[in-house]
Parts: C-alpha cells; structure tokens; sequence
C-alpha cells in the first residue's frame, strides 16, 4: 500500500502500550497497495503489520476485522487481528482508525501455475464455507450500487467508444442483477480483492491471504470470478489460461459443488468481476488522491479483460 498518513516510531512509543505487544522496535512503510496506509512493525513480541485506515469508518471496520478473527479461528490462514487491552481491535491513531495484525509468512506467487492456482481454488472455497455462520452483514462497498455511482464520475475522462462499453457493460450487470438466476446465486461474506498481491506462498503451498478491506456480503460467484481473473490470466493480453482456470475452478468445486445458476452466471460474473476494477482503476487514475509512494494501477489492463470476455467468453466452470 501507498503510505498517506506518514506515522514514526516516536508516534509509536505511547500509543502501543495498550497493546500487549511490548515496545515498538522498528516500522517500516509499505510502498505496495493503493487504499491504507500500511506499515511493518517490529515489536518486542514479534513481527506484525500497522494499517491506517484511509477511506472506511470506525463503523464499517467491525465487520472485516472481525471476519478476520472468525475465519482465523475456523484454520482460513489469515492476519489475526490484535485486541488491545480493552478488547478493541480498531483504535485511533492520528485520528483515524488503525488496527494491527499479525504478519504473514511467504511471499507472493506472481508467475502463478495450475498447483497455485489449485492452492487458491480450495481456500477461497474454504473461506466461503467458513463464513456462513459470520453474524454481522455489510455490502460489498465496490458492487452495483458504487458502479452506479461512479460511472458518471470518470465517463469524462474517456473517449466515445470507451465511454459507449462502460455504460453498455453497466446496463448489462444492471439488467442480469435484476434477474432470476442472479437471485439463485449463493451469498455470504467475500474477500472480493484475491489477487496474486493478496496471497502468501511458501513453495508451493498457500500459506495465507490477507486485504479483507474490500470484503463484503456479495455472490460466492463474483468472489470467483475477481479470482481467477486476475490469478488465471496472461497479463499482457487478459485472455485467460484455460490450464489455470481448469485448476482453480475444479479445486474451489472440489470443497463447494457449483449449482445451476452458478454455471448459468458464470461469464456475466466474469465480466462484472473485471468491469469492477476497471471502474476503480479509472476512478484512482483520474481522482487521485495525495500520497507518499503512491503507484495508481492501470485501468487499460481491465478494460481488455472486459473486451476479452465479452469476445471470447470463458471455459465451463467444470471441464
Ligand atoms: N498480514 C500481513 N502479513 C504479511 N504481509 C502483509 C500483511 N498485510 C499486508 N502485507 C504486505 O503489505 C502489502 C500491502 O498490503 P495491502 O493490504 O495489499 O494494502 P492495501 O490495504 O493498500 O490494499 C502487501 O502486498 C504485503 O506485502
Ligand atoms: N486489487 C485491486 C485494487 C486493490 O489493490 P491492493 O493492492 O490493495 O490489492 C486492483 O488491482 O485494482
């Protein structure tokens, strides 16, 4: 993440106290990631990650931190979060919210293979399996009411074609949102951002995932579909690797048997997955906000998965 409130380790020194955590021994801020402003701290306990909050709320932040815990506590290798000593897992800190949490072994698998993809398959099953008991509920903050939004916010921005496949691509989601099979779709709490950048590999086995900050009650589907289209494709062209997706798709089955309607809804998701983060990227490019180490990510890299899986369409769920 990109760091927009700069914190030092004399910020630190009384603050952590209400943690049991020790002194803090060092911080060092993290240049990757584009919505907190993340730190990795060192402590007389160990190693953990700082993160301010820069756009959600003391009242919207229950919801991921505590979905962190209860997946940490049914065996989903995520960050659990640090309670301090009243038991509060979101505090203050230069006036906005902040928690910590623990540090991740691993490192991330940028040049993913079917055994990955595979790894990444069975655990976002597991996790959407393991969140059906979660009792607090929040939209997913970046769905259909956000892309309504926000389309008009960045269509200035685009010439006339582009603009013409933003707002055919949204009346579209709109259109099968409203629909039969989407109603069918199964629902819960999902990460929604599972990107490459978000999960931690020693070798090859998945040793956690993290960046629950965009979660929210969405379709298991969709949650799918923002996966393997980041985690299944060649990067250069958008188009998807069908070894990749084959992978994924049969490994997260495997755990949770797809329905008629997830096969019926399968390429519409696909598409609102990538018209999802385009819309973001577009809405950043544009309307940047001021940060230090700040690397707005490319809109362009959405738009032609979204040409893509509007020409080409996309494997069946099971091969
Ligand atoms: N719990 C964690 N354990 C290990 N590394 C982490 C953890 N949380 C964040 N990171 C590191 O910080 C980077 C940025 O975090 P991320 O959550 O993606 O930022 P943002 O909130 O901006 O999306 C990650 O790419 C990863 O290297
Ligand atoms: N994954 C999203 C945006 C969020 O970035 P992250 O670094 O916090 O995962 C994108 O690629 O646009």
């Amino acid at each position: 993440m990109a760091v927009f409130t700069p914190v030092t380790l004399d910020d630190l020194s009384q603050w952590i106290k209400q943690f049991p955590l020790g002194k803090a021994l060092a911080l060092k801020g993290i240049a990757s990631g584009i919505e907190n402003s993340n730190f990795f701290l060192t402590t007389e306990r160990g190693e953990y990650v700082l993160t301010i909050f820069e756009n959600l709320s003391f009242e919207q932040l229950p919801f991921y931190v505590q979905l962190m815990r209860h997946l940490a506590e049914r065996g989903i290798p995520v960050p659990a979060p640090v309670a301090n000593d009243a038991g509060e897992l979101v505090v203050a800190l230069h006036g906005k919210p902040a928690a910590i949490v623990s540090k991740l072994d691993g490192s991330s698998q940028m040049d993913p293979q079917p055994v990955h993809c595979a790894e990444v398959g069975t655990i976002l099953a597991k996790m959407h399996l393991a969140g059906r008991d979660f009792p607090l509920q929040q939209p997913n903050l970046r769905g259909l009411d956000w892309w309504v939004e926000t389309v008009p916010k960045v269509l200035p921005f685009l010439d006339a074609e582009t603009a013409a496949l933003l707002q055919s691509e949204l009346a579209f989601q709109r259109e099968f949102a409203a629909g039969p099979t989407y109603a069918e779709l199964e629902r819960g709490p999902v990460h929604a951002d599972l990107f490459r950048n978000n999960v931690m590999f020693v070798g090859e086995r998945l040793s956690g995932c993290f960046d629950f900050y965009f979660a929210g009650w969405d379709t298991w589907l969709f949650d799918l579909a923002v996966t393997v289209n980041d985690w299944c494709i060649d990067l250069d062209t958008g188009r998807l690797d069908e070894a990749r997706v084959v992978a994924l798709t049969r490994a997260y089955h495997a755990v949770r048997q797809f329905t008629a309607a997830d096969h019926a809804a399968w390429l519409p998701m696909l598409r609102a997955a990538a018209l999802r983060f385009w819309l973001s990227r577009l809405y950043d490019y544009h309307r940047p906000r001021e940060a230090e180490m700040l690397t707005p990510h490319d809109p362009t890299h959405f738009e032609r998965v979204l040409r893509e899986r509007i020409a080409r369409g996309a494997p069946n769920l099971t091969a």
